[in-house]
């Protein structure tokens, strides 16, 4: 079992692959995990990133946490995969990323890191912090063949200290109606 990155919540289990749950079809679960069956080095761990509890009282999510780049990372760049409870059924989750949806749209598989995950789920959103975001999230295959989510940099490096900051989208936050988070920008 991997040792928890310093900072980690008590009430969240660190789980850096991802877990699958009941209410994925069978078929999806295969198209999901991929055919080739066998160990791939865990990209759920950086060693670029660190978790820290936010303290400038300017910061839209002061005392939440936030992931901050612990090095420098060059642009176009793997950081980390998002990992967490991989699932087909309906969640109210601030922590739940789409990875997966079917041609007929009757599927939906999010990877939910509100119960378990890793450093990922504590990205935060670039609204109200910067002028854009500085990461991104992209699908991609392990060397396993398993479909993750993970994190990249953007065109630009990111200094060690900065904050890594992704979109949630704009139907994130409307969904949340969150107020005081400008909705406007196009991502
Ligand atoms: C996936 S979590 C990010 C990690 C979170 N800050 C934590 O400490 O667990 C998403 C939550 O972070 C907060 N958040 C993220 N980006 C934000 C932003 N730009 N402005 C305000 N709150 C933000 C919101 O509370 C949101 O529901």
């Amino acid at each position: 079992m991997s040792a928890k990155p310093s900072n980690w919540p008590l009430n969240v289990v660190f789980s850096p692959q991802q877990c699958y749950h009941s209410s994925i079809p069978a078929h999806v679960l295969s198209h999901i995990r991929g055919s080739v069956h066998k160990n791939s080095k865990a990209d759920g761990r950086s060693s670029s990133v660190s978790i820290r509890t936010i303290t400038d009282p300017s910061h839209p999510a002061v005392r939440q946490r936030g992931l901050f780049a612990a090095k420098k990372i060059p642009q176009h760049t793997h950081i980390i995969d998002y990992s967490g409870e991989v699932h087909a059924d309906e969640r109210e989750s601030d922590y739940d990323l789409t990875l997966y949806r079917n041609r007929d749209g009757d599927v939906n598989v999010g990877v939910d890191a509100s119960k378990m995950g890793n450093e990922a789920r504590f990205i935060n959103d670039y609204r109200g912090i910067r002028d854009k975001p500085n990461a991104v999230f992209q699908e991609r295959r392990s060397d396993s063949g398993e479909l993750r989510m993970s994190v990249w940099s953007s065109s630009l490096p990111i200094k060690k200290g900065d904050e890594i900051l992704v979109s949630y989208g704009k139907g994130w936050w409307r969904a949340r109606s969150v107020d005081g988070v400008s909705v406007k920008e196009s991502t």
